[in-house]
């Protein structure tokens, strides 16, 4: 099995804009990247990156500029025209709470495709099987995943994981990452000097004591 990870070197993690610097924003997708491959390493798969541009990595790196939908599908059309793969696992990079268990979970799921979907509409990790399968990302893409499983006549499975539905992109999420991380992600948030904010019962985030508005 292939197991790709997506990676935007430029810009990244533009929705936590709000709590984290750019050079900080750099600096935590890196941490979160490296808590992916570490997780998908020890399902025994060698995940390799799928960059928006050179970036140095201890796995292997292909280089696509081209828009997330395309470099995937690229990766996808490759793998199953050459043969060279019986299944192909794109997993994203800001899944911070990921686990081995969690990831082998999707992977020994039985399906054509299987889905991990992400709060909010995302389709957070996904394993095909099918060869005419084609991913579309954005704008609700669990929805249009299943329309294009259907439309191949592939069979669908979807897991339902805390760990993989998080995908850390606002910042609320980063209190599930103090709550649940256990990886380079929460160790880098603490080290920033973030903490939960426990208040009248109610769980928030806050920054060297000063409580941070995650709404
Ligand atoms: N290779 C590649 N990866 C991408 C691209 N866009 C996003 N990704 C990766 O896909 C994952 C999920 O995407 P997003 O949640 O939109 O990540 P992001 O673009 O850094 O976040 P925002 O700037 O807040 O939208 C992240 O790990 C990104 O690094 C792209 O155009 N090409
Ligand atoms: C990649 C994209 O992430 P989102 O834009 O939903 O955070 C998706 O999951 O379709």
């Amino acid at each position: 099995m292939r197991v790709v990870v997506p990676f935007a070197t430029e810009m990244p993690k533009t929705r936590l804009g709000g709590v984290l610097t750019d050079a900080e924003r750099e600096a935590f997708a890196r941490a979160m990247l490296s808590d992916v491959l570490s997780a998908l390493d020890a399902t025994d798969h060698d995940p390799e990156l799928l960059a928006t541009d050179p970036v140095e990595s201890d796995v292997p790196v292909t280089v696509d500029d081209r828009p997330l939908t395309e470099a995937v599908n690229a990766v996808l059309a490759s793998s199953f025209e050459t043969g060279a793969h019986e299944a192909v696992a794109v997993v994203m990079a800001d899944l911070a709470l990921a686990t081995p268990r969690a990831l082998q979970n999707l992977f020994a799921a039985d399906g054509d495709v299987v889905l991990a979907p992400g709060r909010g509409g995302g389709t957070n990790a996904l394993l095909v099987r099918h060869p005419a399968f084609r991913v579309d990302y954005h704008g609700a893409s669990i929805r249009d995943h299943r329309r294009a499983a259907e439309q191949v006549g592939a069979t669908v499975r979807e897991v339902d994981s805390m760990r993989l539905a998080t995908d850390v992109d606002e910042p609320a999420d980063l209190v599930e990452v103090l709550l649940h991380g256990s990886g380079q992600s929460r160790e880098w948030l603490r080290e920033a000097g973030f903490d939960l904010d426990v208040t009248d019962g109610r769980v928030g985030l806050a920054r060297d004591g000063t409580p941070v508005e995650t709404n």
